[in-house]
């Protein structure tokens, strides 16, 4: 079947071709206005939140950057990022237009006819690294403007596990490639039966994640219980990845969420992942290992530990046991 063809869902062998193989996507699927949602989405029981494992009196740390060169500013990050690996900042310098922008920009994409977004798909796409599939799509520049303010995160993380600088080896290290991402969750019509995004950790050393006014992010808390990030006009996600885990040897930690899916509305979201170079190899940082503390985790190369994420299923917090020693 040629993918780049526009095949209506009647004539399709399945949903899977009208949506994967034909590249119609999730949203081409929900705009059919179905009435019920297609068995290749219902999830199992356990995978699935309901109100009896949420936690509605907890929320993750929101931290005000207005100040950020007190020593407080800082304790609090590592605070975060050691309890909860998850975090909002809010009055963190980048102006709202510019976050409104890139929310702009995500809707009017996804409005595109599917035959345009399909240019960007696996096999038509110009470049390797911007593609466009179902739940995640190209690479944006524009995010690299926040890459100075970034630094400034990782440097108080840094300062609580001994490392005292960051050189350039630390910097490729901690930050030298980025992904963006773009995320469309379509309005679904049995949303309880679903998930947008199901368990993972993300496999960068930091997320920073700008999502809309409509909320689903869920974050792992205690005893197979979620807690909701609500979403704070203005505000920035910030989440731990598995290679600040590693490189931490376990100090900071990536923590386990998930994304429902939405009844009524289109719900966008825009991570930008900053990640380790694919050919760095990643493991404990000396410093944090100095005063005898015993490495939990071995030496791998970053680009096997992204293949090994990407060949599996989203399964909560297991792909770091591929460092594990
Ligand atoms: C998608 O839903 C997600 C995504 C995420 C987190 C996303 C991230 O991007 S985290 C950051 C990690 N990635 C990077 O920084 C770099 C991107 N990838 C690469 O540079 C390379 O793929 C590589 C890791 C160096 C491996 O290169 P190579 O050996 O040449 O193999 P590939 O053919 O490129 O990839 C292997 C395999 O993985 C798939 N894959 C790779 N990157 C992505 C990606 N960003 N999105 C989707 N799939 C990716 C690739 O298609 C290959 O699979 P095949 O089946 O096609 O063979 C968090 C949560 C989510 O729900
Ligand atoms: O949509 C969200 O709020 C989170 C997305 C996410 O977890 C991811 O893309 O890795
Ligand atoms: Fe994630």
């Amino acid at each position: 079947m040629d993918p780049t063809v526009a095949t209506p869902i009647s004539e399709s062998s399945n949903i899977t071709d009208f949506v994967v193989t034909n590249r119609n996507g999730v949203k081409g699927l929900s705009e059919m206005g179905l009435k019920t949602l297609p068995k290749q989405y219902i999830q199992p029981v356990e995978e699935r939140i309901t109100v009896s494992n949420i936690l509605p009196q907890e929320s993750i740390p929101i931290i005000d950057m207005s100040n950020w060169d007190e020593a407080k500013v800082s304790e609090s990050i590592c605070d975060a990022a050691e309890k909860w690996g998850f975090f909002q900042i809010i009055n963190h310098g980048v102006p709202i237009e510019v976050l409104e922008n890139v929310k702009d920009a995500t809707h009017r994409f996804f409005n595109l006819p599917a035959e345009e977004k399909r240019k960007f798909s696996k096999e038509n796409s110009p470049s390797n690294s911007v593609r466009f599939g179902t739940s995640f799509s190209p690479e944006a520049e524009k995010a690299l403007e926040w890459k100075d303010y970034l630094s400034m995160l990782l440097e108080a993380l840094m300062k609580r596990i001994n490392v005292k600088e960051i050189d350039e080896t630390k910097k490729s290290l901690l930050m030298g490639s980025k992904r963006i991402n773009l995320n469309y969750y379509p309005i679904c019509p049995n949303p309880e039966l679903t998930v947008g995004i199901g368990r993972h950790s993300d496999v960068s050393t930091l997320t920073i994640l700008l999502q809309d006014d409509i909320g689903g992010l869920y974050v792992r808390g205690n005893n197979d219980s979620w807690v909701h990030v609500p979403p704070i006009s203005g505000s920035l996600v910030i989440n731990v990845g598995d290679a600040l885990q590693i490189m931490s040897n376990g100090r900071y930690k990536s923590i386990e969420h998930r994304v429902v899916a939405n009844g009524s509305k289109n719900r966008i979201s825009v991570p930008i992942f900053v990640n380790p170079r694919p050919d760095d190899m990643i493991g404990p940082f000396p410093e944090v290992l100095a005063g005898g503390e015993k490495a939990l985790y071995k030496q791998v190369l970053y680009s096997n530990y992204v293949r090994h994420f990407f060949k599996k299923a989203h399964d909560g917090k297991k792909t770091i046991e591929f460092a594990k020693i």
